[in-house]
């Protein structure tokens, strides 16, 4: 295999609230950065005012880093592109990229989820429509809310790709003072954490929203993750992958986190709103958890995995179920060891 370049200039293709943050803590690391934006009134507002009003109130943005509502010129010359769209439109809108791709760069997605319509983690979809091998593909997951690491707090990440020295490459373009990534190698580890601990945010928020308190998300967390790894094991992930930042690190941030879009979602169900209603309230920003509980339970079931958080979250979401007998359901299932 060549020698892995050093990562110098970075396309990120979307400018939501994790895409412009990742781009700052980019520009932040020294790296040369673009930023592709669907709307050229936010390349705009980037460009002409540092700052992202619609996704990130108050941040102002590095004087370095310049936006742009054109692809071609975003990823041209790049030598890793960054796809930060959610995941059940990330084929469609790379299919869209595929031609002006710069053929040796790293292809690295942000996007938290399992694909509806083929159960396949975001690092497929990739291999597949951008036609590379995975060893070109790499993941960013941990627990970064987007809006802590605006601020500047300190947070760990990983950066996964099964060719260690692009995900060391990589990790070099991203790392500031606020922002410390680590490697790993285990690409399905990763995904399927990242995927997962959005589903028992859905549920943590749920019970918060009944009114419980730590115990039950505490408890939600644990067996939440004791699922999780289940599923990981069975589809040939490394177990301990999911006790480290992409996995556990990453579950509880998000299920105890108000700033978490899956759990403020879910503390709406518990309160007896309905998932449109929940929908409005997001204002367009995505809760990856309520596609994705669909498809991963669905790979639970094509691979033989209890998933008993995933199945009733599935079914609040998207068949009628109450969250409180999704609850008294939960706490009745047959007894067994731990
Ligand atoms: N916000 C956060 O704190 C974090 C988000 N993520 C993940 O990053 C991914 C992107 O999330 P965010 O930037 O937070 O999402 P967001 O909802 O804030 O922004 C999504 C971006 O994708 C763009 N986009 C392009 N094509 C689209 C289409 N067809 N439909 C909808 N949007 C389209 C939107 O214009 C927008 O700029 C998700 O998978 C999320 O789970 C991961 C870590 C942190
Ligand atoms: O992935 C995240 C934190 O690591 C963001 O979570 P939400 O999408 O629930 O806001």
């Amino acid at each position: 295999m060549a020698p892995v370049e050093p990562v110098r200039r970075v396309a990120v293709l979307g400018a939501g609230s994790w895409g412009t943050t990742f781009a700052k803590v980019l520009a932040d690391a020294g790296t040369e950065v673009r930023l592709w934006a669907r709307r050229r009134e936010v390349a705009d507002e980037i460009n002409a005012e540092r700052r992202n009003g619609g996704y990130l109130p108050g941040v102002e943005l590095p004087e370095g880093l310049r936006a742009t509502d054109d692809a071609a010129e975003a990823v041209h010359g790049a030598d890793a592109v960054v796809l930060a769209v959610p995941s059940q439109t990330l084929r469609e809108n790379l299919a869209g990229w595929q031609p002006v791709l710069p053929p040796e760069a790293t292809l690295v997605s942000l996007a938290k989820g399992v694909e509806l319509s083929t159960l396949h983690r975001m690092s497929q979809v990739i291999g597949e429509v951008a036609d590379v091998p995975m060893d070109r593909v790499a993941v960013v997951s941990g627990p970064n809310l987007a809006v802590e690491i605006a601020a500047e707090q300190p947070t760990a990440t990983v950066v996964a790709c099964p060719d260690h020295d692009r995900a060391v490459a990589f990790q070099r373009a991203c790392s500031t003072s606020y922002f410390r990534p680590y490697t790993n190698v285990d690409l399905i580890g990763i995904e399927l954490s990242g995927a997962c601990k959005n589903v028992i945010a859905l549920a943590c928020g749920m019970a918060v929203g009944l009114g419980f308190g730590d115990n039950t998300a505490s408890s939600l967390i644990t067996r939440g993750l004791a699922e999780t790894t289940r599923l990981g094991v069975a589809l040939g992930a490394e177990p301990m992958t999911f006790a480290g930042l992409a996995g556990l690190g990453d579950l509880v941030a998000t299920c105890m986190s108000p700033l978490s879009r899956n759990r403020t979602f879910g503390e709406r169900l518990g309160r007896g709103e309905t998932v449109a209603e929940a929908q409005r309230a997001a204002h367009g920003q995505v809760a990856e958890g309520v596609k994705s509980c669909s498809s991963i339970r669905q790979l639970a079931a094509r691979y033989g995995v209890e998933m008993p958080i995933a199945d009733v979250v599935h079914r609040v979401c998207h068949e009628g179920l109450a969250p409180a007998p999704a609850a008294v359901e939960l706490l009745g299932r047959e007894r067994k060891p731990e």
